[in-house]
């Protein structure tokens, strides 16, 4: 038996590579891929790319319906929107994936400060389980209700979890560990804003929101504190680079004297040994076109013995683990599928 899978929001960015990916999934059958604005078109005629033999349509049915009928819900709505539909899709049977922020704040209260509207019921928040599976795979495959991390997040967690847990980091007191990171221009959706036109990204590279309060901020905060077992602060950048898709985050850790780069790439190995989509090396110019197309986090680890940081160098794909691939592996973890299942794509190159 397949699994039913239907996704809301499936016109935007990462709706539409839910469907890519879905479509090659050998356990999965879509059902219902809704859109406000492209009920009743056939998916091929507003995405060629899509153009596949099932002939797919778009179409707007009412939340029961597509609770009754679907085994899994995917959410790739803006956030604010997933509210009402979890609040709804919970009362039936069906497993639920969101990808956007609504329910990764584990506390109302820090998410109205940080989010500047108003949070998910507590109890939503409370059931709802971080979906970053190398880190929370055995909450995940017990949950009902998955909060699809974001994009900076997911490459920044991976970079630094493996710090925190073996206790090699040794931050001055009171002061952040620095991320810098860059995202191309699908991390900020389908819909147009003036940051995102072609004249204003093409030759360009931009900061936005330096000194700001970007709302991964308290995201990355929330999970690295869960795994130090105290508050983690951290001093966070982003900035836009000219290309559809791809992320890096550049973090600046300093560790512990006296240990060795190959005792740093052991102990990231280690941990995360049977992971099949971390890829742990030192590559002498780590880029994004290793990842590109792929479910995989790479992660390229360098000790300046000089100053004592190491350099973690963490690219994901934006749209595939920083959103729908993800979403995929956590839908695979919650039915008992391999978490690799429709997921093995090679990085397309050049
Ligand atoms: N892009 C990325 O790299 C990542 C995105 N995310 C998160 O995933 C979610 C989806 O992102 P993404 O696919 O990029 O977003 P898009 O803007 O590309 O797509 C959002 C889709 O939601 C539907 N929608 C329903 N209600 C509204 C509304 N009120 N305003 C605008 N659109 C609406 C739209 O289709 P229609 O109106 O036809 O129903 C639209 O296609 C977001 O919460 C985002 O933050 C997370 C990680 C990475
Ligand atoms: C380039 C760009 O604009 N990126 C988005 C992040 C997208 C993402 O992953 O995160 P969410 O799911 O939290 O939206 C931003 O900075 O707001």
């Amino acid at each position: 038996m397949k699994i039913k899978a239907s996704i809301i929001g499936a016109s935007g960015y990462t709706g539409v590579e839910l469907i890519r990916l879905l479509n090659a999934h050998p356990n999965v059958k879509l059902q219902y891929l809704v859109s406000e604005n492209n009920a009743g078109s056939k998916v091929g005629d507003i995405y060629p790319h899509l153009d596949t033999a099932d002939n797919y349509s778009f179409s707007n049915p009412d939340i029961e319906a597509i609770a009754k009928n679907s085994d899994v819900v995917f959410l790739a709505l803006p956030h604010t929107k997933s509210i009402t539909a979890v609040s709804k899709l919970i009362e039936y049977n069906c497993k639920i994936i969101d990808l956007s922020s609504d329910f990764r704040l584990k506390n109302g209260a820090n998410y109205q400060k940080w989010y500047q509207h108003p949070a998910a019921s507590q109890s939503l928040l409370d059931q709802a389980v971080y979906g970053i599976p190398e880190i929370n795979a055995a909450n995940i495959k017990r949950a009902t209700l998955i909060a699809n991390p974001g994009c900076y997040p997911t490459a920044s967690i991976l970079g630094i979890a493996p710090l925190i847990k073996n206790q090699l980091l040794d931050i001055p007191l009171n002061h952040p560990l620095v991320i810098d990171a860059k995202s191309g221009v699908s991390g900020a959706g389908k819909t147009p804003n003036p940051h995102t036109h072609f004249c204003e990204v093409s030759n360009n590279f931009s900061a936005y929101q330096a000194g700001g309060i970007h709302r991964h901020i308290p995201e990355i905060e929330q999970e690295l504190g869960i795994l130090a077992g105290k508050d983690f602060t951290i001093q966070f950048t982003p900035h836009l680079i000219p290309i559809p898709r791809g992320l890096m985050a550049t973090i600046y850790a300093p560790v512990k004297k006296n240990i060795s780069q190959t005792e740093i790439i052991d102990c990231y190995k280690s941990f995360y040994q049977h992971q099949e989509f971390i890829k742990i090396n030192s590559l002498p110019r780590p880029d994004l076109k290793t990842v590109i197309g792929t479910n995989n986090c790479n992660i390229s680890l360098h000790l300046d013995q000089r100053t004592g940081y190491l350099i973690i160098i963490s690219a994901i794909d934006n749209l595939i683990k920083g959103a729908s691939g993800q979403a995929i592996q956590n839908m695979n973890l919650m039915f008992g599928l391999p978490e690799t299942s429709g997921l093995t794509q090679l990085a397309i190159y050049p």
